[in-house]
């Protein structure tokens, strides 16, 4: 398991980890970044740097109580840097929390400093290749990892942690369990190696140990000392400050020895082991710490504090006396433990690029010279060539790329932008001048209920066949209210999927489902202040009803995925061709929902209801496809007319519209004429529509005869008007050969002077 994970919903691709990252051990997904574990060193950069504390150490505090439960023998071992931490209790009351708790015994983890001093000193007084030293498990890993070339020169000895887990089980029993408490991140994965594991269980950092003691109640500083177990440390005390490994280890330092190397932090030490790898150094001991003053500043350190007060408060426990309970049989098994241990590459070798896999990332985000490589860093990489290479390899998205990214968003901005102008001219054309037009009673009635309505807070309910003017009426009484100079959102809720109603009509959340990368406002908060228009309200979920009906009751939304709520001030107007009233009776409207609607209700008469004013709005029609097409209107024959006030207009007005504009674009010489119009209403014309058809008289076939006949005969006659009775003509116009032309000419009894 990693040491550290990823909370997915807090996380809000900032990159910071990217960039804080030494070894790259991040992979930006689709809506967060996770760690790497093969390639992760544990030094908790990301977790320092973290703005949204995305993430967070992996919860060791579980399994610690679980285990304190177990009724096992469990020691706790303090991390050497532990009064850095715990500043403000004495060493003997923190003894004194962590019996309470459970703890058997309390060690020192200085002590394990001191235990693997004389290997140190042997070993790094042998000569030969340089020597790194391996008791900071971030820099193990780092090598390990990511410089296996420098595997064999890591000092062959295990770590302060590790040599005490190693002895307090060699001397105590190997059944004892050890849990070891400190700043350090890489610790935690140091118990998950091959060649370390079983030394110590457990590894806490002081901030969960604190954890455990506010959930246990357990307050320090009320506590009475109690002693230490195990054998007093001396200068292995001062080993987590920076120049503390020398003194601890015992080996004299000289700063003016070339032959040894000390640095502590990221900086420093990438710069030692590049050196180190490259062969451009080689001195007798590198000695690395990978956090800067070096354990007192691991990623667990208390961030309260300053460097030079965590350092004093070392160095004041180094010099002060703490009683020590020792057991006797601790002094003399120590000697029988071994220190030593061995390491292997673990590199995990990604893929390489070739350079056209390169250059075609670098591409894609618009780099095409090298002038174009601009290295900002903004992505987290160094350069925009490694930074290609991530892409490659899985580990970078391309849209991590700032200055891409503001180009695509300018570039985006201007598309929308033109998109924005072309559609308000569309609405303009469409709508702008749009009046409801009219002369007939029923058509009077509904516009003296708009201008009744209109400067009304009401709440509307417009009912009628599809195509009678609802949306038109809905614009009109918006535009009649006080709230003209605010939006008028429509929103048709057929449309859309019930779940992207929902998100649509209230916003939502980051993370509410699959897809909510970010927060999105809903139409309701868009509409805020003015107008929002539900078409077809009749076809929505009952849960979106009810989310509805909370809106209109207490004016207010809440996004999908969040619980709290946004005051909005909209007027709602909602438009059915639905029986609402049998939706009540039959359960798949709700009442309340319907009462609350039904409160000023328009009723738009159907078209065949309003015959005076088809001629009325024929001309408004041929004015408006006149704009539309960019073509002179003359006018319109009087059988035309006549054709359209008998035709049933099913599709009501905005059939009417489509009538009128395909004859627009029929017609050579401005007229509109019968033969503008489709088939249905010139034939209409001749035999009436009143006939209907009888569906019990006549079989399908049969009727299906009939009407295709008298529509074959119609087109026939077209072809041979439209070639001037020429029948080759018209048969090559209806493309069909000219035999089985002559053919329906005789099955219709038609002859050339049958042209109209
Ligand atoms: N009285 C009218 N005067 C002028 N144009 C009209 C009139 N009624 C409807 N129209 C036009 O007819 C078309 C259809 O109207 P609208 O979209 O308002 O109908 P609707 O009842 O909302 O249709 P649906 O139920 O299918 O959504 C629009 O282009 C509209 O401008």
């Amino acid at each position: 398991m990693e040491p550290i994970i990823t909370v997915k919903e807090k996380c809000r691709k900032c990159y910071c980890c990217v960039r804080s990252c030494p070894v790259k051990a991040i992979k930006v997904a689709k809506s967060y970044t996770e760690i790497i574990v093969d390639r992760c060193i544990g030094c908790g950069n990301c977790l320092s740097n973290c703005p949204q504390q995305a993430k967070m150490v992996a919860d060791k505090v579980g399994v610690t109580e679980k285990l304190l439960s177990s009724g096992e023998e469990v020691i706790a071992v303090l991390g050497s840097s532990f009064p850095a931490f715990f500043h403000n209790v004495t060493p003997g009351q923190l003894v004194a929390g962590l019996r309470k708790i459970g703890f058997a015994e309390v060690h020192e983890g200085s002590y394990g400093a001191e235990l693997i001093a004389d290997d140190y000193a042997r070993i790094t007084s042998e000569k030969g290749h340089p020597r790194i030293s391996s008791h900071c498990p971030a820099i193990v890993d780092l090598i390990e990892r990511h410089y296996p070339k420098l595997v064999g020169n890591l000092v062959p000895v295990v770590s302060p942690m590790v040599a005490m887990g190693r002895y307090l089980k060699g001397t105590l029993g190997q059944h004892v369990r050890v849990v070891y408490i400190s700043s350090c991140v890489a610790n935690k994965l140091e118990t998950q190696t091959q060649e370390t594991r079983g030394a110590v269980d457990i590894v806490l950092t002081y901030r969960e140990l604190e954890g455990i003691f506010r959930s246990r109640q357990i307050a320090l500083p009320a506590l009475a000392d109690e002693p230490l177990d195990g054998i007093r440390p001396g200068a292995g005390r001062l080993f987590p400050i920076a120049d503390g490994t020398f003194r601890a280890f015992g080996i004299p330092f000289d700063p003016l020895d070339t032959e040894i190397v000390a640095a502590c932090g990221e900086v420093n030490v990438m710069g030692i082991i590049n050196d180190l790898a490259a062969g451009r150094i080689s001195p007798r001991i590198a000695d690395l710490r990978f956090c800067y003053d070096g354990c007192i500043g691991g990623p667990g350190r208390n961030r309260a504090l300053t460097e030079f007060y965590r350092r004093n408060r070392v160095i004041a426990h180094f010099k002060q006396e703490v009683p020590c309970r020792t057991v006797p049989n601790s002094l003399l098994e120590a000697g029988r433990v071994s220190f030593g241990r061995s390491f292997a590459s673990k590199y995990a070798k990604l893929e390489a690029p070739k350079a056209n896999d390169v250059r075609k990332i670098l591409n894609a985000t618009n780099k095409f010279t090298v002038k174009d490589e601009l290295n900002c860093r903004a992505c987290g990489y160094r350069t925009c060539r490694e930074y290609a290479v991530a892409v490659f390899q899985g580990l970078a998205e391309i849209e991590m790329c700032l200055p891409y990214n503001l180009q695509q968003l300018e570039e985006d901005r201007g598309r929308l932008i033109q998109k924005y102008e072309l559609a308000r001219r569309e609405l303009e054309r469409e709508y702008g001048d749009e009046f409801i037009v009219g002369n007939d009673r029923k058509t009077l009635d509904v516009l003296g209920l708009i201008k009744q309505v209109g400067p009304t807070p009401t709440t509307v309910l417009i009912r009628g066949e599809s195509g009678t003017g609802k949306e038109l009426t809905a614009r009109a009484i918006h535009r009649y209210s006080k709230r003209n100079d605010k939006p008028l959102v429509t929103v048709n809720c057929t449309t859309i999927t019930d779940s992207l109603l929902e998100s649509e009509l209230f916003g939502h959340k980051r993370g509410a489902f699959t897809g909510a990368v970010a927060d999105k406002k809903g139409l309701f908060e868009a509409a805020d202040g003015g107008t929002i228009f539900l078409d077809e309200i009749g076809d929505i979920t009952p849960k979106l009803q009810a989310e509805l009906l909370r809106v209109l009751d207490m004016g207010e939304v809440r996004p999908v995925g969040g619980t709290a709520a946004k005051k909005v001030d909209v007027r709602l107007i909602a438009a059915t061709n639905k029986n609402l009233e049998q939706g009540v009776r039959e359960g798949w409207f709700r009442e309340d929902l319907y009462y609350r609607l039904n409160v000023f209700t328009i009723t738009m008469p159907p078209l065949r209801s309003r015959v005076e004013s088809i001629p009325i709005l024929v001309h408004h029609f041929m004015d408006k496809a006149s704009t539309k097409l960019n073509k002179r209107m003359v006018g319109i024959e009087d059988r035309a007319v006549k054709a359209l006030t008998k035709y049933p207009w099913p599709g009501n007005i905005r059939e009417m519209q489509n009538v009128i504009e395909r004859a627009a674009v029929l017609t050579h010489d401005g007229v509109i004429r019968v033969e503008n119009f489709p088939l249905a209403l010139s034939e209409g014309l001749e035999e009436g529509f009143a006939t209907g058809l009888d569906i019990h008289a006549a079989s399908f076939r049969s009727e299906r005869e009939q009407h295709m006949g008298k529509l074959e005969k119609k087109l026939i006659q077209r072809y041979l008007t439209e070639a001037n009775g020429n029948i080759s003509r018209a048969a090559k116009l209806a493309n069909i050969p000219r035999r089985t032309f002559y053919r329906l000419l005789d099955k219709y009894r038609l002859r050339e002077r049958d042209v109209r």
